[in-house]
C-alpha cells in the first residue's frame, strides 16, 4: 500500500481540481433538498411567487453548476488515473528489464504479462472509479447526515442507527472479497501463462498431436477460474442484497418516525420532503460503498502483486563508481570460478581457471550439460559465480559498468530469438546506427546475404509471427549477423552454427576470422571438429571441469577426449579412404 500511496502522492496536484469539482457536486446534491424544503415551507405555503421564482432560479443554477462540475470531475479523475497506471506500467516494465537471468528462470511470461495488463488496469479502474466513488460516497454521506441532524437531530439519529450495521457488514464483505480476488488474480496469471505457452509452442503441440491434452489442461485451469468466480459470486450475491435490505430499513425508519413527527407537528412537511431526499442519498452512498468494496478488494490483490515486483531489487547491478573505460581490449581470465544456479544444488562449474588473451578464438567442446553455456554466461554477468572471479582486461566483471560491458559484447544464444519485424530491424537490433553498407557486410559475413536477397522484399522482409517463416539455419545466420553488427570486442557463439551444413559453417567461421581491424576475443561452442580445429585454444569440458586445454595438434597428441571425438568423426573418412584406396 505504501507504494500505491507514493503514486497517488506523485500526482497530488492533478487531484486538486477534480477533488474540488467533486466537493462542488456534493454541496450541490445536498443544497437542492434544502432549497426544496424552503420552497414547500415558505414559497408554496405563503404563496410567495417572488420567493418561488428566486428559489427555482437557484435550483436551476445549482443543477447547471453540478453538471459542469460532474463533467470536470469525471474527466480529470480519468486522466489522473490513466497517468498513474501509465506510470506504474512503465516502472514495472523498467523494473522487469533490470532483473537478471535467474529471475526469469523462476518466473513465467504469462504471469508477468498479467501484472503488466490486467493488474495495472485494475489500479486504473480503482483510482478513476472505485477510489473516487468511495471518497465521494463517504463525504456525501457525512454532509447529508449533518444536514439531517441540523434539520432534526432525533430523526437524523434514528436513520443513522438504522444504517450502522451496514458499516460492519461492509468490513466483513471487504475481507471476504480480498481473499477471493487474491486467488482469482493468481488464476488469471495461470490462464495467461498456459495460453501463452501453448500458442508459443503450437507447432510442438500439433506435431505431437497433443491438442486434446492441451485443451484438457486448459479446461482444468479454466474450470478452477470458473469455480473461484462462482465462489465470489456467492459472496457478492449474499452480501449485496443484505446490504440493500439494511439500507431500505433506514428508509422505513424515516417514513414511520418522520411521519409520526410531522403528524405531531414537530417537523414541517418541507423538512420531511428534504429528509426523504437525504435518506435516499445516504442509501445510495451506502450501496455505492458496498459496490466499490469489491473493486477495492480487487485492487488490493493486484497492487500487492505489482508492488512485490516493484519492491524487488535486482541482484546483479553495477557498483557506484563502476569501471567504465573508453575502450575494451578483451583479455579474459577465470580465477578459481565455481557456479551454482541453486544454493542447495551441486556446482555446475567447479574451480575453473583460464587465461584468454585478447583477440584469441576459443572453441569449447564437451558433453551435453558439461557447463559450456554456463561458463560463457559469466563473462557478461548474466549470472555471478558463487566462488572466484572473472576478470576482463584485469578488472573483475563485478566492478565493470554492466551496461558498458554488455554493450561491448555480442552474443548468439543457443535458442535463436528473432523479433516479429523486418530482417533489417532484426539485424540492427544490436546497433541502430548500422549503415546500409555495413548491413550488407555483416549479412555476407554471416552467410545470410544470399538468402535475404532471394526474398522479394530483401532486408524489408517481415519475419516471425506476422511474416515469412525461416529455416533453423537461416534464423541462426540472422542471429549471427545481428551479433556481428554490434562489432563488440568479445563475441560469443553458443552452439550458433548447429543448424548449418558443414560447408556453410566452415565458410562462416572462416569469415569470422577475416576483415577485422582488431579481432574480437571469440568463443565458439561447437560439436564438430571441423568447426573448432582452427581455434587458438580448444577447451574440453566434462561435468563442470575443463578437462583438456590446448590447440588442435596439442589435443590430438594428448590422445584424450578430443582425440576420441576426432577419431569418431573422421573414422568414416578413413573407412572411405581405405575402401576407395
Ligand atoms: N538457468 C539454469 N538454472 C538452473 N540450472 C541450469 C540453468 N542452466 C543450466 N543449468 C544446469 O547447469 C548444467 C550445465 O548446463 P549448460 O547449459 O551450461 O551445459 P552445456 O554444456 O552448455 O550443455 P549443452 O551442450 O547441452 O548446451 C546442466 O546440468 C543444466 O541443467
Amino acid at each position: 500500500m505504501e507504494l500505491f500511496q507514493k503514486y497517488i502522492k506523485k500526482y497530488t496536484l492533478s487531484f486538486v481540481v477534480p477533488i474540488l469539482a467533486m466537493i462542488l457536486c456534493i454541496i450541490a446534491d445536498n443544497l437542492s433538498p434544502y432549497i426544496q424544503k424552503i420552497l414547500v415551507d415558505k414559497a408554496f405555503k405563503d404563496g410567495n411567487t417572488k420567493l418561488l421564482f428566486t428559489l427555482l432560479t437557484i435550483l436551476f443554477v445549482v443543477a447547471i453548476t453540478r453538471s459542469i462540475a460532474a463533467y470536470v470531475k469525471e474527466y480529470l479523475f480519468d486522466i489522473v488515473s490513466l497517468k498513474i497506471s501509465r506510470s506504474i506500467r512503465q516502472d514495472l516494465f523498467k523494473k522487469i528489464q533490470s532483473f537478471e537471468f535467474s529471475y526469469f528462470d523462476g518466473m513465467n511470461t504469462g504471469e508477468l504479462m498479467s501484472r503488466m495488463s490486467e493488474d495495472t488496469d485494475i489500479i486504473w479502474q480503482t483510482i478513476s472509479f472505485g477510489l473516487r466513488l468511495f471518497v465521494e460516497s463517504i463525504l456525501c454521506f457525512g454532509l447529508s447526515l449533518t444536514m439531517m441532524l441540523f434539520l432534526d437531530w432525533q430523526l437524523g439519529l434514528a436513520c443513522l442507527v438504522a444504517l450502522l450495521p451496514i458499516g460492519f457488514l461492509n468490513l466483513r464483505f471487504h475481507k471476504k472479497l480480498s481473499t477471493n480476488y487474491d486467488a482469482i488474480s493468481d488464476q488469471t496469471a495461470q490462464i495467461n501463462s498456459t495460453a501463452q505457452q501453448n500458442i508459443s509452442g503450437v507447432r510442438l503441440v500439433k506435431s505431437f498431436a497433443r491438442e486434446k491434452h492441451e485443451i484438457l489442461k486448459f479446461l482444468n485451469i479454466n474450470n478452477v477460474y470458473y469455480d473461484l468466480n462462482v465462489k465470489l459470486s456467492k459472496v457478492t450475491s449474499t452480501y449485496l442484497p443484505l446490504m440493500d435490505f439494511l439500507t431500505n430499513i433506514s428508509l422505513v425508519v424515516m417514513i414511520v418516525f418522520g411521519g409520526y413527527l410531522a403528524i405531531k407537528g414537530q417537523i414541517t412537511l418541507g423538512t420531511l420532503l428534504a429528509f426523504s431526499s437525504y435518506v435516499l442519498t445516504l442509501v445510495n452512498c451506502s450501496r455505492m460503498v458496498g459496490n466499490v468494496t469489491s473493486l477495492l478488494a480487487q485492487n488490493k490483490a493486484s497492487s500487492e502483486k505489482i508492488f512485490t515486483i516493484l519492491n524487488k531489487e535486482p541482484e546483479i547491478l553495477s557498483e557506484s563508481n563502476s569501471y567504465s573505460p573508453d575502450e575494451i581490449k578483451g583479455d579474459i581470465e577465470f580465477r578459481n570460478v565455481s557456479l551454482k544456479y541453486n544454493t542447495e544444488e551441486d556446482a555446475v562449474l567447479k574451480n575453473i581457471n583460464l587465461n584468454i588473451p585478447a583477440g584469441s578464438t576459443v572453441a569449447i567442446m564437451g558433453t551435453t550439460g558439461a557447463g559450456k553455456s554456463s561458463l560463457l554466461s559469466l563473462i557478461g554477468r548474466y549470472y555471478d559465480p558463487c566462488e572466484g572471479e572473472i576478470l576482463i582486461d584485469g578488472v573483475n566483471v563485478k566492478n565493470w559498468d554492466l551496461n558498458l560491458l554488455r554493450s561491448k559484447m555480442s552474443i548468439v544464444f543457443q535458442d535463436t530469438f528473432l523479433f516479429s519485424d523486418t530482417i533489417e530491424n532484426n539485424i540492427k537490433f544490436s546497433n541502430g546506427d548500422l549503415s546500409k553498407e555495413d548491413l550488407i557486410t555483416v549479412s555476407e559475413k554471416a552467410c545470410a546475404y544470399n538468402f535475404i536477397n532471394s526474398f522479394e522484399d530483401g532486408f524489408d522482409t517481415l519475419i516471425g509471427e506476422r511474416g515469412l517463416g525461416l529455416s533453423g539455419g537461416q534464423k541462426q545466420r540472422l542471429s549471427i549477423a545481428r551479433a556481428l553488427a554490434r562489432n563488440g570486442k568479445i563475441l560469443i557463439l553458443d552452439d550458433a552454427t548447429s543448424a548449418l551444413d558443414m560447408e556453410t559453417e566452415f565458410t562462416l567461421l572462416k569469415n569470422l576470422n577475416q576483415n577485422y581491424d582488431v579481432h574480437p576475443t571469440t568463443f565458439i561452442i561447437g560439436h564438430r571438429i571441423s568447426a573448432v580445429k582452427n581455434a587458438d585454444i580448444i577447451l574440453f569440458m566434462e561435468n563442470g571441469h575443463v578437462v583438456e586445454y590446448g590447440n588442435h595438434d596439442e589435443l590430438l597428441a594428448k590422445k584424450g577426449y578430443y582425440y576420441d571425438i576426432y577419431c569418431d568423426q573422421f573414422k568414416d573418412f578413413d573407412m572411405l579412404e581405405s575402401e576407395v584406396g
